[in-house]
């Protein structure tokens, strides 16, 4: 497969800072190189630009950083949609989970059925009126489903980008009051960390290809490194405890890549202040090469 690394190194979407030596940080711990020794070629472009906070203003305090975000979002999802229409398979490397508002509409533009399976220990189905901290990766699902500010939901012009019966959360084990409710009321299939360890983590992942890949349809993955216990990943802004072990996780990307159905990936979140000599990143990079075809044996 033809892979398109695009650097998405946003970090106004979250508090803590660090998110935006990610990209470089994956890269350091051998992405390009391990893939192309799985058989890939691959294509780096690069970082897109993205403005320091510093010089931006914060704006609304319940939407921190609103406009840089959404315009940031307008540009990612223009070359995301550009790699795909070159055949190119997108890989967009993080920064916070707010750069998937870009990356999921360029995905959205050119597969209009695309599925999400979103791997976090968080929902990020936040609005204004539910958000605890005004960051706005907390809510970048609930806006790609068509619900939240105006302006995030209508990135590139259209609405909803995906279809909320097409929406798969796992791993999720700390949502907000407000945002419980929003995901209940709007009947998204969540799969917490219970129901792993209840079902096991082959059954419920059996199950999110089947309804993110509904009819045969494309996947779009979206893997926040936070979905993973914090003694695996301690290099992420917003840890909790009770995460995805290392072979569940790894089992949930090899599941993806036997679907053959992904078509664009997120890795999001990896934060190289808060990591341990890149521990989080080099995880990053095994979980993505298990995502796209690495096999045991
Ligand atoms: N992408 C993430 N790590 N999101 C964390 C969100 C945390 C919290 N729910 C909030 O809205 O602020
Ligand atoms: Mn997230
Ligand atoms: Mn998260």
């Amino acid at each position: 497969m033809r892979i398109r690394v695009i650097g998405a190194p946003i970090d106004l979407g979250a508090d803590r800072r660090g998110v935006d030596i990610g990209p470089r940080a994956i890269r350091y711990a051998g992405l390009i190189d391990q893939l192309q020794r799985l058989g890939h070629s691959v294509n780096d472009v690069g970082n897109i630009n993205i403005p320091l906070p510093e010089n931006q203003p914060t704006g609304n305090p319940r939407l921190k950083y609103l406009e840089p975000i959404t315009k940031l979002a307008d540009e990612l999802s223009a070359t995301v949609s550009d790699a795909l229409e070159a055949e190119e398979f997108p890989l967009i490397l993080g920064g916070d989970h707010s750069m998937a508002l870009g990356s999921i509409s360029g995905v959205a533009r050119v597969h209009k059925n695309v599925g999400v399976i979103w791997v976090d220990a968080h929902a990020d189905f936040n609005v204004e009126e539910t958000t605890p901290s005004g960051n706005i990766h907390g809510m970048i699902l609930a806006a790609l489903a068509g619900l939240g500010d105006e302006s995030l939901v209508n990135v590139g012009g259209w609405a909803p980008k995906i279809d909320k019966n097409k929406i798969v959360i796992i791993g999720a084990r700390d949502l907000d009051t407000g945002e419980q409710k929003l995901l209940r009321e709007h009947n998204i299939h969540v799969f917490t960390m219970s129901d792993i360890d209840r079902r096991g983590i082959s059954y419920v992942m059996q199950q999110a290809i089947e309804i993110a890949g509904a009819d045969n349809g494309p996947i779009h993955l979206s893997l926040d490194l936070d979905s993973l216990d914090p003694r695996e990943a301690p290099g992420v802004g917003t840890p909790v405890r009770g995460g995805l072990s290392y072979r569940e996780a790894h089992f949930a990307m090899e599941m993806i890549a036997e679907s053959q159905r992904m078509v664009s990936m997120d890795v999001v979140e990896v934060n190289s202040i808060l990591d341990r000599e890149n521990t989080t990143a080099q995880l990053a990079v095994e979980l993505t090469l298990s995502a796209l075809g690495k096999k045991i044996l």
